[in-house]
C-alpha cells in the first residue's frame, strides 16, 4: 500500500473509532444512570485519544518470556482492541485467567480506570494481559481518553445511587497518566509495588 493510501485508510479508521467511542460513551452514560449527554460534555476533548498497533513475537522456550504484555488495567476511559486470530489476550476473573478468544469481526471493549473512578467502582476496569503463542500476533488498540487537565473523582450521582462513601480520592488525569506510564515502562522490582488506580482508593 502506498503511503498516502495508508494514511487515508488510517485516518478513516481513526474517524470511525471516534464515532464508536461516542456511541459507547452514550450507552455507558445511560447504563450509569447519568443525565443525558453528561459524559459527552465531561469528555469533550478528543486530543488524547490514541491508536496503537502492537506486535508480539512468538513464544520461545526461554523462561520468563511467556508474557507479551504484563497484567494491567487500562488507564483510559474506555478502550477497544482488535486482535488477529492468534489469541493470547486474557482477562482475570475470580483469580483465574480467562482467554478472550479471537472472533472474526469482534472488538474487545474494556472499561478503563477513569470510568472505574467516576462510577465509584461500579464499572470496573478489568485486569488483563497478553501471553505469547506459537505464532507472531498483531493487535490494534484505540484508547478513548480524557483531557489531561480533567479532574477525576467519583460522581456524586453514584455515591448517592450506591448509598456509600466515595471509594477513591480525586486526581488530575495528567498526573495519574504520568505515574501510570512510568510504572509500565519502568516497572517496579516487586510487581505488588506497581502503580495502579488502587493508589487512590480510600
Ligand atoms: O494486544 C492486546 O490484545 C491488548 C493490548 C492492551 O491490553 C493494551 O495495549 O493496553
Ligand atoms: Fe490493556
Amino acid at each position: 500500500m502506498s503511503r498516502p493510501v495508508f494514511r487515508e485508510a488510517m485516518e478513516e479508521c481513526y474517524a470511525k473509532l471516534t464515532e464508536l467511542g461516542l456511541l459507547i460513551q452514550d450507552i455507558l452514560n445511560d447504563c450509569m444512570g447519568l443525565p443525558p449527554g453528561f459524559l459527552k460534555e465531561y469528555n469533550s476533548d478528543r486530543g488524547l485519544d490514541v491508536m496503537v498497533a502492537l506486535r508480539y513475537f512468538s513464544s520461545s522456550s526461554r523462561e520468563g518470556e511467556e508474557i507479551g504484555l504484563s497484567e494491567h488495567e487500562d488507564g483510559s476511559c474506555v478502550s477497544f482492541v482488535f486482535q488477529d486470530g492468534v489469541g493470547g489476550l486474557e482477562v482475570l476473573k475470580d483469580g483465574q485467567w480467562i482467554a478472550a478468544e479471537p472472533a472474526d469481526g469482534s472488538i474487545v471493549v474494556n472499561i478503563g480506570d477513569v470510568l472505574r473512578v467516576l462510577s465509584n467502582n461500579t464499572f470496573r476496569s478489568a485486569t488483563h494481559r497478553v501471553v505469547r503463542k506459537a505464532a507472531h500476533r498483531h493487535s490494534f488498540g484505540f484508547f478513548w481518553s480524557i483531557h489531561g487537565d480533567k479532574w477525576v473523582e467519583p460522581l456524586t450521582e453514584f455515591a448517592a445511587k450506591i448509598g456509600g462513601a466515595p471509594q477513591y480520592r480525586g486526581f488530575k488525569y495528567n498526573e495519574y497518566m504520568q505515574r501510570f506510564m512510568k510504572s509500565r515502562t519502568d516497572p517496579q522490582a516487586r510487581p505488588e509495588d506497581a502503580f495502579s488506580v488502587s493508589h487512590y482508593a480510600i
